[in-house]
């Protein structure tokens, strides 16, 4: 079994707006609402690869009983935790030219709503696969994916996308994969990346405090994995219009994790990662099972072609 973790989980309104003008009244020309949130993003990508995951986390207020009622509508399975105060929070996505995005802070989580997600992780078995992904929720110190790693059976594999605070405590628990983009992975490190010999150092550096594998995602410069063998693997981006890039890192850490399970091999698992990224940042929303053989196949033209 899959189960990703969501903190702190959104509704999220997708505007395209023509000339987007701070301080002044903007009329978008289309909002969507999706349901959102890093490790809910994973389990809908997941859904249209054809498996099936649980999304774990928690949810509040009105808003949290609609995103319930939008994920049942797709036949995913979640199991929130509904907290007493506050609501589900909605995160504004504003395309123009240039993209603004406005998170929420979401709703208060207390030690005991933490006590209530870490006895379903300590619940899990060994062979189930955990993804930790996006910010903790107000009330939630930064070492709350360390702890939930800890609440983890002893030898399952845990995947971490998060930023450097929450990280960085995390790392000691062995992740079997991080996957920070190039900001992240630049204050992970300290320093700005300016070449492959950045990435390739930088990466090993992250693998010597604890990470087995390391996926940096570039955005429109493609992705770069250093696995637990100490071998590089690179991928290009897909080429193609992009229409809306949030849940791209996401979408690439579901099919990541669907390659890997199905293949058992971490080039393929970049590969469809890679596409994934590419298929959701060329959607409205996220990515379909239709759109990523799309891009696959045309990801595999590219590199006939050379
Ligand atoms: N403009 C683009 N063109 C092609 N592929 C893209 C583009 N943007 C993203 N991707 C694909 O998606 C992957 C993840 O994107 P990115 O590096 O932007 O992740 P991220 O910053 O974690 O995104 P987010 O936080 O919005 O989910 C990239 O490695 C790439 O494969
Ligand atoms: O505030 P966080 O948890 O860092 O990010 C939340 C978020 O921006 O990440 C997803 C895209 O990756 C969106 O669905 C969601 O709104």
């Amino acid at each position: 079994m899959i189960c990703t973790v969501t903190l702190n989980p959104a509704l999220d309104d997708v505007m395209q707006v023509a000339h987007f003008r701070k301080g002044q009244l903007n009329r978008a020309e289309s909002s969507q609402l999706f349901p959102g949130g890093k490790g809910i993003n994973v389990s809908l990508v997941l859904q249209q690869l054809g498996i099936r995951s649980t999304a774990l986390g928690f949810a509040a207020g009105d808003t949290g009983v609609m995103l319930e009622n939008m994920l049942a509508k797709t036949g995913m399975h979640c199991d929130l935790i509904h907290v007493a105060e506050g609501s589900t929070r909605i995160n504004i996505k504003i395309h123009d030219d240039d993209d603004t995005e406005i998170n929420g802070p979401g709703p208060l989580v207390t030690e005991s709503d933490l006590q209530a997600l870490l006895k379903q992780i300590s619940a899990l078995h060994r062979e189930d696969i955990l993804v930790l992904s996006g910010s903790a929720a107000p009330g939630l110190d930064d070492d709350v994916y360390a702890r939930m790693m800890q609440a983890a059976p002893k030898g399952m594999k845990v995947i971490v996308d998060a930023e450097k605070k929450l990280l960085e405590p995390a790392l000691s628990c062995k992740p079997f994969l991080i996957k920070p983009n190039k900001p992240e992975m630049e204050s992970l490190l300290g320093h700005s990346i300016a070449s492959r010999e950045d990435l390739l150092e930088g990466a090993a550096s992250l693998q010597d405090k604890g990470a087995v594998n390391v996926l940096v995602s570039l955005g429109k410069d493609g992705a770069f994995l250093m696995d637990e063998n100490g071998m590089p693997h690179e991928r290009k981006a897909a080429s193609g219009k992009v229409l809306n890039p949030t849940g791209a890192g996401d979408s690439m850490v579901a099919g990541f994790l669907a390659g890997y399970l199905q293949q058992n091999d971490y080039g393929a698992a970049l590969t469809l990662g890679t596409a994934c990224g590419g298929a959701t940042a060329f959607s409205s929303g996220l990515c379909t099972a239709e759109k990523i053989n799309d891009v696959l196949a045309q990801m595999a033209v590219q590199e006939a072609e050379g």
